[in-house]
């Protein structure tokens, strides 16, 4: 018999609600525990996200991604020093041996007063656009995410043996970014052209919002060396372990290759949020253990996959 493998669909209400028995929780925590290992990945429902939150944010990427070139140009991340802003089509290159990117992008995190800029820190560079129509979805969308990314943390935390206050200081004031990403139709017959290069994610979790119906997010599998596809399935987050979760439980929790090539006609909006941490903070998991930081270990990953030097 053929083993099919899938991302599995992890639905976490019994985390999430106060009311939900002990053993109902230890059941989700063991559920996700398993997925990190195996795939890096899992696909959540019943995450308490309202659905009117996700289509508002995929809304505002059309919206964003509408707006004359120039007008886009002028918020371009690369005068930012809090690396927020815009990226035209072909700024990154997530797989060296790949082609640029075929996807724009734009980071916005959370709001900072230009007296305290530094790496990841600063304002945000917002669109020309009136506040109900961008600035407020976006905002709210951000704290949706800080919710669940809160919630992913503990039961990543507690499935490893550990107590929830071990995340104290790396959750204290983290650094989280939403990414608003524009894939146009996929026309190239080039093999090494993708909508975002294989790569894995550089920070702690990623939680990932496809519109839904637009598939094109593609897994590797390393067991039987399969591209598995995850369907972009309405109310449902990707969630994926980044390189620093991997790193501070050495392996146990797997920071997974994956790749995007649009599999629509059309365009494709996704929405993923980055959950780095509070930049000062070293593996919560090995306290003391002399690790680089939050902010040395991202610095070093994020600048050279747009070719900037790190400052
Ligand atoms: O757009 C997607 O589905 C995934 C994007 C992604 O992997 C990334 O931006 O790191
Ligand atoms: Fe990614």
């Amino acid at each position: 018999m053929t083993i099919v493998h899938r991302v599995p669909i992890i639905d976490i209400a019994a985390y999430i609600q106060p009311t939900a028995s002990a053993a109902d929780k230890t059941k989700v925590i063991q559920a996700v525990k398993e997925a990190c290992s195996q795939y890096g990945f899992l696909q959540v429902k019943g995450h308490g996200v309202p659905l009117e939150a996700q289509q508002s944010v995929l809304q505002c990427c059309k919206t964003l991604f509408d707006l004359p070139q120039d007008q886009k140009d002028a918020l371009s991340l690369k005068t930012s020093p809090a690396r927020r802003g815009y990226e035209r089509i072909g700024s990154q290159v997530l797989d060296a041996k790949a082609l640029p990117d075929c996807k724009e992008g734009y980071y916005v995190g959370r709001e900072v007063a230009p007296d305290n800029v530094g790496f990841m820190r600063g304002p945000n560079q917002w669109p020309n656009l009136p506040e109900p129509v961008f600035h407020e979805p976006v905002t709210a969308y951000w704290q949706h995410m800080l919710s669940l990314g809160q919630a992913l943390l503990e039961m990543l935390a507690i499935g490893l043996g550990h107590d929830v206050s071990t995340l104290r200081d790396f959750t204290k004031e983290p650094v989280m970014n939403l990414k608003l990403l524009h894939y146009p139709p996929h026309l190239s017959r080039d093999e090494r052209q993708f909508g975002a290069g294989a790569h894995t994610d550089f920070g702690s979790i990623t939680i990932l919002l496809q519109q839904p119906g637009k598939h094109g997010l593609q897994v590797f599998y390393a067991p039987t060396q399969e591209w598995l596809s995850v369907p972009a399935l309405e109310n449902v987050f990707v969630v994926n372990m980044g390189d620093l979760i991997h790193k501070w439980t050495d392996g146990e929790y797997n920071s997974t290759l994956h790749r995007v090539i649009n599999a629509s006609d059309g365009d494709r909006y996704s929405v993923p949020c980055f959950y780095q941490g509070d930049l000062n903070a070293t593996n919560p998991f090995k306290p003391g253990a002399g690790d680089e930081t939050v902010e040395e270990h991202i610095r070093r990953k994020f600048d050279s996959s747009y070719g900037l030097s790190a400052k």
